[in-house]
């Protein structure tokens, strides 16, 4: 059966060839040609899709939106919007349209945008069956992570991989938006084309422009020859924006036509240039802040974040630190040739700090203990200090004097830590009545950190 798109608009002639070129596609088109036609095709008819004008004799797109978004919200909406007129289509975007084209609507653009809503629609549909499986696999790629969050990054990887749509990872420095990046590239069956990235925040503003859009011979003192920009050189593939959050006002403007039209011209050229590519943007910035304060198009904020992925900080899924840390000395060991243990206790003293450089930092401790190891085993003292000091003041700060006991010096190091460790977290559950949320506050850790602990332990303790 082919996928059925409803078209509203007003203008009987555009009407008309948009319905003409979407049969040509292959697809059952229905049409409205104000508010009621509309309302009665939405009551009686199934469709994938919606494309409808803003401007309609009885009423307007946004009001038929918000209905429909209400009743079924998972359905697929897009409006058309006059040319310029941004504060409609950002609002659209607020409401819950899948994306929306402005006017004059050119066919293959009509085209584009209705083969990326159906695909979107398809994978949502999906979503269930492809969450289940996911939920089993501790890696995608590169990336490893057992944490239910991570689960849910791989999940939306795997399903935005193959569509042609704008996705904005955010997350803090170090959280691994790159990885991210190239993990979703290589999902896409765009995988054998090109990946470019550009660090937005790397580079002068005044030169980012020509970097991005290549520039003629002549276009400016020293531009000697023709020189490709990474728009074209990601030509078929996909190019990945990182530190958006960075780019100059002039230069925003500039980038959203070209995630509009997908054409652009370079710098001194009156050429214009044509590319497929699939923009991945990425920033450590608050982006929606930036557009409150007015740092940031809104038009564009909406059209890169068609897609949002929050990648966690570390510190919110403890969980994932012993996979990486084993993943660190794994690539270390056959980058060194040698092998390495992980002294016991290690890895729940490192989940009780906070890794503020996320698993940047995670890497970079691991490589450093990997080569001050003595005979391969990595200990507590191979970290940096600032680690080190962390963890032993959380491990033994809880633990009074009277409690000394529970040091035994025939013991190695690890082993009366975890012992200490134990001891404290037993203490803090009596005093905070079994409530853990309270435990853990106690002991200056994250709640993750106390229940990964109590089951570490197999603490007898009711769940709450
Ligand atoms: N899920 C993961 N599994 C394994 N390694 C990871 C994962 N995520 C990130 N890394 C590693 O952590 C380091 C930092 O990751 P990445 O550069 O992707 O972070 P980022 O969020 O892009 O940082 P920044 O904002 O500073 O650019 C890299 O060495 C990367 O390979």
């Amino acid at each position: 059966m082919s996928d059925t798109v409803l078209i509203v608009e007003d203008n009987h002639k555009l009407r008309r060839l948009m319905v003409l070129t979407l049969e040509k596609e292959g697809y059952t088109v229905l049409q409205a040609a104000d508010g009621v036609e509309a309302e009665h095709q939405f009551q009686n008819h199934h469709f994938d899709v919606a494309l409808m004008d803003i401007l309609l004799p009885d009423t307007t797109g946004i009001k038929l939106l918000e209905n429909w978004v209400t009743e079924r919200p998972n359905g697929c909406y897009i409006l058309c919007t006059a040319y310029g007129d941004v504060e409609d289509a950002v609002q659209a975007m607020k409401i819950g349209a899948f994306d929306y084209l402005t006017k004059p609507i050119q066919a293959e653009e009509l085209k584009i945008v209705i083969k990326q809503a159906l695909e979107w629609q398809r994978t949502r549909e999906d979503e269930q069956l492809s969450h289940e499986n996911v939920a089993q696999q501790n890696h995608l790629h590169d990336m490893v992570g057992k944490s239910e969050q991570m689960h849910e990054v791989f999940g939306l990887i795997q399903r935005v991989a193959n569509q042609n749509v704008t996705v904005l990872l955010q997350g803090e420095s170090g959280t691994g938006k790159s990885r991210c990046a190239q993990a979703i590239h290589l999902e896409s069956d765009r995988a054998d084309e090109p990946f470019v990235k550009v660090n937005c925040a790397a580079i002068p503003s005044q030169l980012l422009e020509s970097e991005l859009f290549g520039y003629q011979k002549g276009a400016f003192t020293g531009a000697t020859q023709n020189q490709k920009g990474k728009f074209e050189v990601a030509d078929g593939g996909t190019l990945f924006l990182d530190e958006i959050g960075d780019i100059t006002m002039e230069l925003q403007a500039k980038l959203l036509q070209v995630t509009q039209e997908k054409t652009f011209y370079p710098l001194g050229s009156n050429e214009e240039k044509k590319v497929d590519v699939r923009i991945i943007a990425a920033t450590n910035r608050d982006l929606s802040e930036m557009v409150q304060k007015g740092d940031f198009r809104e038009d564009l904020y909406y059209r890169l974040n068609i897609i949002g992925i929050h990648l966690p900080p570390l510190r919110e899924r403890p969980d994932d630190i012993p996979l990486l840390a084993e993943q660190v000395a794994k690539q270390l060991e056959s980058e060194h040739g040698r092998s390495y243990t992980i002294e016991q206790g290690l890895m729940s003293a490192l989940t009780n700090y906070s890794w503020p450089g996320n698993i940047r930092e995670l890497h970079n401790a691991f490589s450093r203990a990997c080569v001050l190891s003595v005979d391969g085993k990595i200990k507590i003292d191979d970290f940096p200090k600032e680690i080190q000091d962390r963890v032993d003041g959380e491990e033994i700060s809880n633990v009074g004097e009277d409690e000394m006991i529970f040091k035994d010096p025939s013991l190695p190091l690890p082993d009366q830590l975890e012992n200490y460790e134990q001891k404290a977290i037993e203490d803090a559950l009596t005093k905070a009545e079994g409530v853990q949320s309270k435990a853990a506050e106690i002991l200056g850790i994250s709640r993750q950190s106390l229940l990964y602990k109590i089951r570490k332990y197999e603490l007898d303790i009711e769940e709450e």
